[in-house]
């Protein structure tokens, strides 16, 4: 039988809605005049009343390029700040700036708390994944180091996944949602280095680390709906992490079993650990002792959240980037055949595709980075000030501030960048083994891997794979934009982030010679 709340009822649950609604308003509305006071000093973009901010938070969300771009112009060289859903966000510009955030330590500006505002990550991941993020040191040294001998692997899985989800065929065949399409090929290719086959090709290991990144994001956005000091609690109720580390151990728990009964028995037996087989599961094993004095306790499940928390920054990251370029590729057809003979002429001199042979693709380096440059995030090198630290130019941001780096506004400066709104291949492209210009090398104005220790260790990695991946397509297909593709599929700048345009139809067949 339906309840019925009769008068009295109501009234009676109305005052204890009023009675606790109450005071938490006050608390908010405290709370906000206290954080916007300790910022007084910042100028703001936007609207900075109480209640008016909200105005600003709302255009921060779909229009945060252009409200970064006007402070910007505003406060050149210096700092600003934006209200936005997740609390004021100073943004900073300038080369001089760009030093400050760059020399800071963890303690002074911290990248693991910034993760984990953004992320809400000890929810959504783990409490503590970076206790000890030994995985980052595996990933930029043992990773890298070990990339060369895997190169024929990554060639191979390539070959493999396009040949399962974009068949070479003779006849024009369309595809639409590439954001999409790309994970699945780029989560084979990575986990074939990651885990090995069979693994990197069961379906739902695949499913599994394509998904987990979008559920952190999706859960991260419900938990930082509600005030901090209930996030503990919601925290525990929406997040997939316990499902997803399940998922992930039912995978990696025999082999990692038998990794670390065969690493244990090598320990200090004097036996050369020769990584067979050599994969990233063998080096997180191999360096576990890096976790501290209770190494030898690493469980399987810490091991196999680090394999998960490693996909979850590779994934989408890469496909992203990858999808950008082929859209860069589908516009500016007449670039297919220089960047082709760039290509094989490297591979034939260079005796195939090596290490060594992807250095020297000088061209096509300067291609993915020209894309990049265009699709970069509005806001990138996001960290939190954990104790009041003193910009060069004498602003000081008190602790807790989140700070970035306005990375577009960077990356389309009129003066490094001549015409930046222009796709210009050959921008970066330096002849004779000159390093300074390639996408790994960081600087001061290319911003889409960091900067300073936290910047990404898995570069060089992402690198070679996605210069082998559009090797691939350039050796085997013919691309363009479908007729019914009127424009260039510019991605979605939401709030600091940018994702790729889902919409844009894109046309494959074998290439003709
Ligand atoms: C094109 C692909 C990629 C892009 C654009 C990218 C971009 C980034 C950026 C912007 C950061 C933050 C840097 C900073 O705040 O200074 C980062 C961090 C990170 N990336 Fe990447 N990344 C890519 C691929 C990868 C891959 C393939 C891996 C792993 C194999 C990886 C692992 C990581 C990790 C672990 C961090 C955190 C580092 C730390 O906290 O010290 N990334 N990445």
């Amino acid at each position: 039988m339906p309840m019925r709340l009769d008068f009295s009822t109501a009234i009676t649950y109305l005052n204890l809605g009023v009675a606790l609604g109450l005071p938490y308003a006050f608390y908010m509305y405290f709370t906000a005049l206290r954080k916007r006071a300790l910022l007084e000093a910042i100028p703001t973009v936007g609207h900075d009343g109480i209640f008016t901010s909200y105005i600003t938070i709302w255009r921060y969300l779909f229009d945060g390029r252009a409200l970064i771009e006007e402070g910007c112009r505003k406060y050149p060289g210096s700092a600003f700040k934006i209200p936005t859903i997740d609390g004021w966000q100073v943004v900073v510009n300038g080369h001089q700036m760009y030093d400050g955030l760059r020399r800071a330590s963890e303690d002074e500006l911290s990248t693991f708390e910034a993760l984990d505002d953004l992320f809400k990550a000890r929810y959504t991941m783990s409490p503590h994944l970076n206790d000890n993020p030994y995985h980052v040191d595996v990933i930029l040294t043992s990773l890298t180091r070990n990339t060369a001998a895997k190169l024929d692997d990554i060639r191979d899985e390539i070959r493999q996944a396009f040949q399962d989800f974009i068949p070479a065929t003779e006849d024009w065949t369309e595809y639409s949602n590439l954001p999409k399409l790309m994970p699945k090929i780029v989560v084979r290719v990575s986990n074939r280095v990651f885990v090995g086959l069979p693994l990197c090709r069961n379906k739902d290991w695949c499913d599994l680390n394509v998904k987990f990144t979008i559920s952190v994001a999706v859960n991260a956005l419900v938990i930082g709906l509600f005030p901090k000091f209930l996030h503990p609690i919601v925290g525990r109720i929406f997040s997939s992490r316990r499902s997803s580390l399940r998922r992930a151990t039912k995978h990696l728990s025999s082999i990692l079993k038998e990794r670390m009964e065969t690493e244990s028995q090598n320990h200090g037996s004097g036996v050369e650990q020769s990584y067979e087989p050599n994969d990233l599961l063998s080096w997180l094993v191999d360096k576990r002792e890096k976790i501290g004095e209770d190494w030898q306790k690493a469980s399987v499940e810490d091991l196999s959240l680090r394999v998960i928390a490693i996909n979850f920054a590779a994934i989408h990251t890469t496909s992203g980037f990858f999808t950008h370029a082929l859209y860069d590729l589908a516009a500016n057809p007449q670039l297919a055949d220089p960047l082709r003979d760039e290509f094989t002429s490297v591979i034939e001199s260079e005796g195939g595709w090596t290490k060594s042979a992807m250095s020297k693709m000088y061209m096509l380096d300067s291609f993915l980075k020209e894309s990049a440059r265009k699709g970069v995030a509005s806001v990138s090198v996001i960290r939190i000030a954990l104790q009041d630290f003193m910009l060069p130019n004498g602003i000081r941001l008190p602790t807790g501030t989140k700070v970035g780096i306005a990375a577009y506004h960077t990356h389309h400066s009129e003066k490094t960048y001549p015409a930046p709104d222009t796709f210009q291949v050959a921008r970066f492209a330096e002849k004779g083994g000159n390093t300074r210009n390639c996408m790994t090398t960081l600087s001061e104005d290319w911003l889409t891997f960091g900067t300073g220790k936290h910047a990404c260790p898995g570069r060089f990695f992402a690198v070679n794979q996605l210069k082998m991946l559009m090797g691939y397509v350039l050796l085997t297909y013919d691309v363009k934009f479908s007729e019914k593709q009127a424009n260039f599929p510019h991605p979605l700048w939401f709030a600091n982030t940018v994702i790729p345009n889902s919409s844009a139809r894109v046309m494959f067949r074998r290439r003709k010679m």
